[in-house]
């Protein structure tokens, strides 16, 4: 579960059932049936009534969300909204989102309209009987202003709200799972179904007869080459592992290697996201990585390239390699690279620092052919909104931040554990990844003599 799901640990039914009254007969010494489509429906309801002020009305004929399940998806998009909140001067402001899918419980519009306000999403369905609930529940709601609903077609675009020019920062979806009913039946004889999903959905929401979520998603995967940067992170949940690998093998094929790949476990129910993007923006590992996974794993080979790069110096103190790390950014400010201090962030007691590069000023090649300083000016980045070292562009070739971070290692006995200084260096901005590593291992082979 995504570390900051605040339902984590199993809701106290009958202190739910006190804010919310129709769930009352529903909970029988202290636990509800999940398996009473009911119960299930006024569950959801009663956590979307007490924790985000919502009153939603769920047809039993129609998939009911899950709340901590479908959090865990949002929880995970406010992390790629904010990726890079704690070392960018600007933020991204009036954030605008998309729910391809969005069901009669209007469930992700919902929920990131809540815990983001200053958010708005764009909601999208084609089946008449959701879209006809989705709408009650959001005009119920009084949340026209925040959440618009638009009906799709079958035979336009899945991503046409796109096709209105708008930029938005994401896109999200919960495709329909299956190929066709015989895959239902079959998956249902595995015990491959997610929870609750053959009792209540309709085959409009759990059958895309095209190939299934795979086809669903990969179709989005095409339309987004139409629109590109006007969307800035395409993503979607996914609910079968062959579906990943597909999604990432039809990335890869289309040269979309920007993306993302996380997992969410809920009880016995595990599921993916993935995401692309056509920006030169990078997600810190931490996002785009599945960290728990062993190379054994059949994902292991598809995650994306690391983003974070991290540098232990066993054995040096903190303070230590913190100034290491700050005289060597000084020295190579000077040549052309402008690296300022960011206050440390939560759980850091040294600054972190933020970093831009015109172009590779460090390397020896590039040292010989330098152009004199004088040529160099700082104007403002129209894509971070910091200054930047800058011959007559705008962007910078390469911005990522560099920091110490102190990592816990455990040699093996539990009376052993010990810690090692590192610096954590994290690909922010920038078309070559080349330029990233290199500018890396720069930094570290000047830090390393100085810790001598
Ligand atoms: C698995 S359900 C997800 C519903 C809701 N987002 C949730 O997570 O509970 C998939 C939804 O996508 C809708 N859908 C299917 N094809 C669509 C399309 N081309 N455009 C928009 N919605 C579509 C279905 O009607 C259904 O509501």
């Amino acid at each position: 579960m995504h570390p900051r799901n605040r339902y984590r640990n199993v809701p106290d039914f009958i202190a739910l059932a006190e804010s919310y009254e129709p769930l009352r007969p529903y909970v029988t010494d202290s636990r509800i049936d999940f398996k009473d489509a009911e119960a299930q429906r006024r569950l959801t309801e009663a956590i979307m009534f007490r924790d985000f002020g919502i009153t939603l009305h769920i047809p039993l004929n129609r998939l009911c969300p899950p709340i901590p399940n479908r959090l865990n998806y949002v929880l995970w998009i406010q992390d790629i909204v904010h990726a890079h909140s704690s070392v960018l001067k600007s933020h991204p402001q009036a954030v605008r989102g998309i729910d391809i899918g969005t069901g009669a419980s209007a469930i992700y519009p919902f929920l990131i309209c809540k815990t983001e306000p200053g958010w708005k999403m764009v909601a999208t369905e084609i089946d008449e009987e959701s879209h006809s609930f989705a709408q009650k529940n959001i005009s119920g709601n009084d949340m026209q202003s925040q959440i618009t609903l638009s009906k799709a077609s079958a035979s336009g675009r899945i991503l046409f709200p796109l096709e209105d020019n708008v930029r938005f920062e994401f896109s999200m979806c919960n495709p329909p799972f299956y190929g066709s009913a015989q895959e239902v039946a079959d998956l249902a004889k595995e015990k491959e179904l997610p929870p609750n999903a053959i009792c209540t959905g309709a085959d409009i929401e759990m059958i895309y007869p095209d190939g299934g979520e795979a086809g669903f998603v990969g179709r989005m995967v095409e339309e987004s080459e139409q629109f590109l940067t006007q969307c800035k992170w395409y993503t979607s949940m996914l609910g079968k592992m062959s579906s990943v690998l597909a999604i990432i093998e039809l990335l890869r094929k289309r040269t979309i290697t920007n993306y993302a790949i996380t997992e969410f476990v809920q009880g016995q129910t595990r599921r993916w996201a993935v995401a692309w993007s056509f920006s030169d923006t990078h997600l810190p590992d931490s996002i785009a990585r599945i960290s728990s996974i062993p190379p054994s794993h059949a994902l292991y080979p598809v995650l994306p390239p690391r983003n974070t790069l991290t540098q232990p110096f066993p054995g040096c103190m903190p303070a230590r390699l913190y100034e290491a790390l700050a005289e060597t950014l000084r020295t190579i400010e000077a040549d052309g690279v402008l690296a300022t201090e960011v206050a440390p962030r939560a759980g850091s007691h040294h600054p972190s620092f933020f970093i831009e590069a015109q172009a590779n000023t460090w390397s020896r090649s590039a040292r010989r052919s330098r152009r004199p300083r004088a040529e160099m000016q700082l104007q403002p980045d129209s894509h971070t909104g910091n200054t930047v070292a800058s011959a007559g562009k705008t962007n910078p070739s390469l911005t990522c931040s560099a920091r110490v971070i102190i990592q816990e290692t455990d040699a093996g006995s539990p009376t052993a554990a010990t810690s090692t200084c590192s610096v954590e260096f994290q690909w922010i901005y920038g078309k070559e990844r080349a330029l990233f590593e290199s500018f890396v291992s720069h930094v570290n082979r000047k830090i390393a003599p100085k810790l001598k």
